[in-house]
């Protein structure tokens, strides 16, 4: 399974990154959602140079231009809560792709401990598609693969694009060895070296979840 890690590579997407990782900047909880937004779009980008092209011609008002156009069907799908702003931006880039929204949530008992919930799944068949499925955390990984599982029950798809923005050496390894190797691609924004007691990215960036959209009960 390849793992592409864009932030190993210098670029503005790093600035994006850094901001969403910075205590003081993620005060600001509009700017919080847009740079994961951001970074959605430039996974966006990235991911589209992997598609597979067709040659279309378009008819401009002074002749035709011969164009390589992606020719896949997508469906872009996301893990509530934190996958919203991130499935934004890579709609605002795949912006004809259709949509899958899958809900799975950490659930935490007295004791500390958590296991993820899962509610449902919204999604349009699969069979055939290249699916983009989208998580700003990848920490224990549990949620990620829960989420591909429910995906499969809506058919098979063609390739699956994973997309965390911040993750940890655990949650890639968990992922590779729980999912099959062929037809996956895993895109990274960062790989972080540890989890802490409650299963948090150290350092990632806290709870995304909570920094876009607020506290939530239980
Ligand atoms: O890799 P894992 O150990 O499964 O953890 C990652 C999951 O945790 C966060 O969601 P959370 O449960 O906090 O829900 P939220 O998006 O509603 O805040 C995050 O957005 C992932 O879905
Ligand atoms: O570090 C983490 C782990 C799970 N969920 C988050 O939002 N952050
Ligand atoms: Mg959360």
């Amino acid at each position: 399974m390849v793992v592409n890690t864009l932030g190993d590579k210098n670029s503005l997407f790093n600035q994006f990154i850094a901001e969403i990782r910075d205590i003081n900047i993620q005060k600001d909880p509009l700017r919080f959602r847009r740079n994961l937004e951001r970074v959605g779009e430039i996974f966006a980008y990235e991911i589209s140079k992997e598609l597979d092209f067709s040659e279309s011609s378009i008819q401009t008002p002074l002749g035709e231009s011969l164009t390589n156009l992606p020719s896949c069907e997508i469906v872009v799908a996301s893990i509530l809560r934190a996958g919203l702003p991130l499935h934004t931006g890579l709609l605002n880039y795949f912006d004809r792709s259709e949509n899958a929204f899958i809900s799975a949530y950490r659930k935490y008992s007295d004791d500390g401990e958590f296991k993820i919930n899962f509610e449902y799944i919204s999604s349009p068949s699969v069979d055939g598609k290249v699916v983009i499925l989208a998580d700003p955390m990848l920490a224990t990984g549990s949620s990620m693969e829960l989420a591909y599982n429910a995906m499969l029950t809506k058919g098979t798809p063609k390739h699956v694009h994973i997309v965390a923005v911040i993750g940890s050496e655990e949650g890639v390894e968990y992922i590779k060895n729980k999912l099959p190797n062929e037809n996956i691609t895993i895109w990274m924004g960062a790989v972080d070296k540890d989890l802490n007691s409650k299963s948090y990215i150290v350092p990632g960036c806290g709870d995304a979840g909570d920094l876009a959209y607020g506290a939530k009960l239980g």
